[in-house]
């Protein structure tokens, strides 16, 4: 990606910019409107409703902190009907920043141990995509993750949820690994990877956000990694962001996500701007966007700053997310071409 000069006011062109997005949380995107009306529906929940409560709520001491509050929210989403309205309402909040087409994580075992039907919820989560498709025109896939510090049942279970036929969803097209990495080391998901690769499902699991550049490698090595989920730590070894460069293997970049759970200490100090020098290719996601105060298109903003992006240079980051993305070549290509219709556009005289 070349460095240009920065727009002027850079926002208004990301507002329209056509997106994709490949690294963002289910639960975690739900926005307080949509967690004011689960927790009516569920009026014991620890959770506030008041938006100034909430976003004091959403303060994070650490990454485990986070961790703990963010499966607060999980125990509002109780029935196939939470999990649809979740689904639905995400979506439209994607199609209004111009998401044409995103991976959604999902956490299955967070669902189905808590008591929802697993054929309901998958049911809820079909439903919602081809409505969201329908209604708002965003593409919705799934990658269903694996939440690592729940030990290996959580992985057996995912695996059988991802891979049985009779409950596979149609949208689902990878697998991952989330949740904190410190005492939970990648290697031992191996034989998880491979029975989801062998089923056709790529392999996106989250590595080197809390922990230091080993569990990238691990990731690569170990669970075939086709993208990495953060990959911050990526940065204190050369010679893995030449790896990563050489083989072409994404970095889903979530700036704002590592400032919140203070993974990373300042904006500043983040080191996407050594992936992009280091000719690895950057995606710009938001993670989990209302928990954090973001959006995407914040993150795009942010990243425009940190990279010095002017219109083109943003138009070639969002055009990186649908080559990494795992839509077919034709959906990319119809979606590279609006970027590149838009651009155009906006810089006509
Ligand atoms: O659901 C449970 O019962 C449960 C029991 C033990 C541990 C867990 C988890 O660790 C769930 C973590 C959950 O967090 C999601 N997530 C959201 N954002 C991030 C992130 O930035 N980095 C890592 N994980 C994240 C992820 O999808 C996990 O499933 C659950
Ligand atoms: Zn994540």
């Amino acid at each position: 990606m070349t460095q240009q000069h920065a727009p002027r006011d850079p926002h208004a062109f990301i507002a329209g910019l056509p997106k994709a997005e490949l690294h963002v949380h289910h639960v975690g995107s739900a926005s307080p409107r949509i967690v004011a009306e689960l927790a009516a529906r569920h009026p014991d929940s620890k959770v506030p409703t008041d938006p100034e409560a909430l976003a004091d709520y959403f303060t994070f001491t650490d990454f485990a902190h986070f961790i703990q509050v963010y499966l607060s929210v999980v125990d509002l989403i109780r029935t196939p009907e939470d999990v649809r309205l979740l689904t639905y309402e995400v979506a439209r909040d994607m199609a209004r920043q111009q998401v044409r087409y995103a991976e959604l994580t999902v956490t299955p075992y967070s669902s189905t141990r808590r008591g929802i039907d697993e054929r309901a919820f998958m049911d809820a989560i079909e439903d919602a995509r081809k409505a969201a498709e329908a209604d708002f025109g965003t593409v919705l896939r799934w990658c269903f993750d694996i939440p690592g510090e729940a030990g290996l049942e959580s992985a057996e279970e995912t695996l059988r949820l991802a891979t049985d036929e009779r409950l596979r969803p149609e949208g689902l097209v990878s697998f991952g690994l989330g949740g904190p990495e410190i005492g939970v080391p990648r290697p031992q998901f191996k034989p998880y990877f491979d029975r989801a690769i062998a089923a056709g499902l790529h392999s996106v699991p989250h590595a080197g956000e809390t922990t230091g550049p080993q569990t990238v490698w691990d990731a690569l090595t170990e669970l075939r990694a086709e993208r990495i989920g953060h990959g911050t730590s990526s940065a204190q070894d050369p010679k893995l962001l030449a790896h990563l460069a050489e083989h072409r293997i994404p970095l889903e970049v979530c700036p704002t996500s590592n400032i919140a759970t203070r993974a990373v200490r300042t904006l500043d100090e983040h080191p996407i701007k050594e992936f992009v020098e280091a000719g690895v290719l950057v995606t710009v996601n938001s993670d989990d966007p209302p928990m954090f105060g973001t959006d995407l298109n914040t993150e795009y903003a942010v990243a425009a700053r940190l990279l010095g992006l002017d219109e083109r240079g943003i138009a070639e980051l969002a055009k990186n997310a649908v080559h990494a993305s795992f839509l077919d070549e034709a959906g990319k290509a119809r979606i590279a071409e609006e970027i590149d219709a838009y651009t155009e556009r906006w810089l006509a005289p």
